[in-house]
């Protein structure tokens, strides 16, 4: 089976000894993106930021894996609060005009860096990996 880790700059660099993302045959498996901004290397203020945020780490480590979120089948949300659920998905449905992927969201009690959001995503590769 072909398999490749996905390593991009575009995208905040993984948190811990895992790969942003793998691509395996056709199908791309991103890891739970945090809201790291790159510039600042922290994360934005507030639920709909941090949201936005982790689904722009999210695209890049898809197109880099030769997928793009329009390509996503299922997703898993994790939200440290449940409060934040309408909040969030009013962010999410933003970058999922079309027909909306499978989904999962849980509250989990903590996250990583104590982010309020994390996201991850099983796509179809559309592309090449990203030289
Ligand atoms: C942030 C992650 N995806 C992790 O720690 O697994």
């Amino acid at each position: 089976m072909d398999r490749t880790n996905i390593k991009t700059d575009a995208a905040a660099p993984a948190a811990g000894p895992y790969a942003q993302a793998v691509r395996a045959g056709d199908l791309v498996f991103a890891s739970g993106q945090l809201p790291i901004d790159l510039s600042t290397g922290g994360f934005p203020e507030g639920v709909e930021a941090q949201t936005r945020r982790s689904l722009a780490n999210l695209s890049a480590v898809l197109e880099a894996g030769g997928a793009s979120l329009a390509s996503v089948v299922k997703t898993t949300v994790f939200l440290k609060d449940m409060n934040d659920f309408s909040a969030m998905n009013a962010v999410y449905a933003e970058h999922f005009p079309g027909a909306a992927p499978a989904r999962s969201t849980i509250e989990v009690a903590r996250l990583p860096k104590d982010a309020l959001v994390e996201i991850e995503a099983v796509a179809i590769a559309t592309g090449p990996v990203a030289a």
